[in-house]
């Protein structure tokens, strides 16, 4: 058994992909009809049987092997019109053309296979007859549900139609106000091609809907032919313009030209016919030709959009009124699904193949289905639920702002005394904090001045030590006569502030110039008399002589005003230590030092320059005392130890 391919699943499963999705087959429905009264008449037997809810099987009457055709759905004579609109998916074209998207239904098929009984049921039996609404077709099932749809939207949407046909290759407007008469089909960019002048109407409720339906079918030319007797000589178009704005909100746009937004037109196509199995003469047969004429068009684009490589290129829509209107159904941005139509007799088999293998073709093509570009018309199902969204949130904030209103002007107010209370403890803060850092400066200011007061004692204790150990080594340096002479004896005065003061004569004390009180550093000869071991062990390795004394002001760099070159004020502020240095006996007025051993670090609050001082003083204090016990002794010094005497030059 041959089986031709199709798409599987739900017709409309793809249809839902969004705006400018990916390529989307057009969806075939197969519909068999019932035998014919006449037909079962003439006794033919049925050559089609449908295997499955998809699958046709096509057994030849004269032997053979069948063929079987696969379809998004295939429905039997049995069916009926409301399966077929439910089976067909053709709600969901109308879910997209709510949405904005452009959709179309056409059938198709040979003359009398019952194309525009699925569309719109069969005609009406007489004048005034109204057709059992269990026999309505597609459209009249579609406009029910879609007015259903858009009352419970809760947006405002416009709806128009307008509704044509195109009988031997002329478009005649179904819905004109007086005789139709030919339109030119025109194309721009924006548009594609489109109807010049073709009447579009407003309506309001199904049955002014039902109302242009009947008014345009009735104008539709049918004729009567050997397989019909109602047989349409026309492709007839209707199209519903769905519009989510008011007509107020509409832009003007020309006469003619349809509301953008979504679309859903139906297509009811002529059947094709063998003329001569129709009989059709004169103007039938010129109906007839014109009729095959446009669906072999239709066919070769349908062929062509087949190929991959020719879709790109050209297309030749521009070959008939029919293809040129279908155009962006089959090959552009639209949703299509094609209802094919077939009788199952198997007198038509011929016609009933070609029908299958067309529609074999056709749903294999695909075309990129495009949503509105414009947010004006945004699709009706995000606008509805966005609505609802926004009104339930809309309620929920007025009853909490209801609600909480009260609270939060107490709350915003607490909130401000808060951030104002808070305010001022900070600042409260910050000033009890300056306070405690002002007390805290002036305590160490005075810790400062405390521990200059200390260095400067300790200072003036290390010299005053340095001179009564450079007398003591002096005076008991073994085998040594009376003491030399005092150099400012014996030679002229050099200039001011020149002479040693280390000697014990008490002229050593007072410049002998101008009389001011002499500390023994002022002696520019003192590195002559002071012991080098001293000398060496000062911080630095610097020479005590050059270094200032601590309570001095720093030598600042680069300038010249160092140790040795002080001005007559500097020597003035000396004359404090000098008075102290004279007395006999110098009492460390300084408190005690921290416990642990010496060499430990100092304490930050007295700087560095105290524990040295100290340790220089502890370690005075053991030199005095060993050179005295020595001197009282007079033992011969060992070789190596270390002895003032030694380096000590004599006076
Ligand atoms: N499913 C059906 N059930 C019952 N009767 C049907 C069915 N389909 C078609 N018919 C009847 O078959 C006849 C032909 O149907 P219809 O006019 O719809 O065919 P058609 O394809 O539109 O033909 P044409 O192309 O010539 O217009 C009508 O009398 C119609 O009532």
């Amino acid at each position: 058994m041959e089986e031709r391919g199709s798409p599987d699943g739900d017709p409309a499963r793809n249809l839902e992909q969004g705006p400018e999705g990916p390529e989307t087959p057009i969806q075939v429905v197969l519909r068999v009809r019932p035998m014919s009264a006449a037909e079962l008449r003439r006794g033919e037997q049925s050559a089609l049987h449908c295997s499955g809810t998809r699958t046709l099987q096509v057994s030849p009457p004269g032997g053979g092997p069948d063929v079987a055709f696969r379809f998004g759905a295939v429905l039997d004579g049995t069916r009926t019109q409301e399966d077929v609109f439910r089976a067909s998916g053709v709600r969901r074209l109308g879910e997209l053309a709510l949405r904005g998207f452009s959709c179309t239904v056409f059938t198709f098929g040979q003359t009398g296979s019952g194309k525009t009984y699925t569309l719109t049921g069969p005609p009406p039996q007489g004048e005034g007859v109204p057709v059992p609404p269990s026999l309505a077709g597609i459209m009249q099932r579609t406009f029910a549900w879609l007015l259903d749809r858009v009352q419970h939207l809760g947006a405002p949407v416009t709806l128009h139609a307008s509704y044509l046909e195109i009988y031997n290759e002329q478009v005649r407007d179904l819905l004109s106000l007086g005789s139709p008469r030919p339109l030119p089909v025109r194309w721009n960019k924006t548009r594609g091609f489109y109807v010049e002048q073709l009447r579009v109407v407003e309506f309001g409720n199904l049955e002014a809907l039902m109302e242009l339906l009947q008014m345009g079918l009735s104008r539709r030319r049918s004729s009567a032919h050997t397989l019909n007797q109602a047989s349409s000589r026309s492709h007839a178009l209707l199209t519903l313009y769905i519009s989510h704005q008011t007509p107020q909100q509409m832009p003007l746009v020309d006469p003619g030209e349809p509301p953008a937004g979504g679309k859903l037109c139906f297509v009811d196509l002529a059947g094709s016919e063998k003329v001569a199995a129709t009989g059709s003469r004169g103007e039938l047969m010129l109906e007839a030709n014109s009729i095959n004429r446009s669906l072999l068009a239709l066919g070769h684009c349908i062929s062509l959009l087949l190929d991959p490589q020719r879709k790109q290129s050209h297309i030749p829509f521009r070959d008939s009124k029919l293809t040129k209107l279908l155009a962006d159904s089959l090959g552009g941005r639209g949703v299509t699904l094609m209802v094919a139509c077939v009788s199952p007799s198997a007198q038509c088999l011929p016609e009933t193949l070609s029908t299958l293998r067309y529609a074999s073709r056709a749903q294999r093509v695909t075309t990129r289905p495009q949503g509105p570009k414009s947010p004006l018309a945004k699709p009706p199902l995000c606008l509805e639920t966005e609505l609802l969204q926004l009104r339930e949130e809309n309620c929920r904030l007025r009853s909490q702002l209801g609600q909480m209103d009260p609270k939060a002007s107490s709350l915003a107010g607490a909130r401000v005394a808060w951030a104002q209370r808070n305010l001022y403890g900070m600042l409260q803060e910050f000033m009890l904090e300056n306070e405690r850092l002002r007390k805290e400066k002036r305590q160490l200011q005075s810790s400062r001045d405390l521990a200059r007061d200390e260095q400067r004692v300790l200072a003036q204790q290390v010299h005053e030590l340095e001179r009564r150990l450079l007398s003591a080594c002096y005076l008991h340096q073994p085998g040594s006569g009376p003491a030399p002479p005092c150099p400012c004896v014996m030679t002229p005065p050099p200039p001011c502030h020149a002479l040693p003061p280390l000697c014990s004569c008490s002229c050593c004390h007072l410049c002998p110039l101008c009389r001011a009180p002499l500390a023994h550093w002022a002696c520019p000869q003192r590195e002559l008399h002071i012991p080098q071991m001293f000398v060496s062990k000062a911080p630095g390795d610097v020479p005590l002589s050059a270094r200032p004394p601590p309570w001095a002001p720093p030598c600042s760099p680069g300038s010249a005003k160092c140790s040795r070159e002080r001005s007559h004020s500097d020597w003035t502020q000396t004359r404090v230590l000098a008075e102290m240095l004279t007395k006999e006996e110098v009492i460390p007025s300084a408190p005690p030092l921290p416990a642990g051993p010496l060499n430990t670090s100092p304490v930050p609050r007295g700087g560095a320059a105290v524990p040295n001082l100290a340790r220089r003083l502890e370690a005075l204090r053991d030199q005095i005392g060993s050179s005295l016990r020595r001197g009282r002794s007079q033992p011969p010094l060992s070789e190596g130890t270390r002895s003032p005497s030694r380096v000590l030059p004599p006076c």
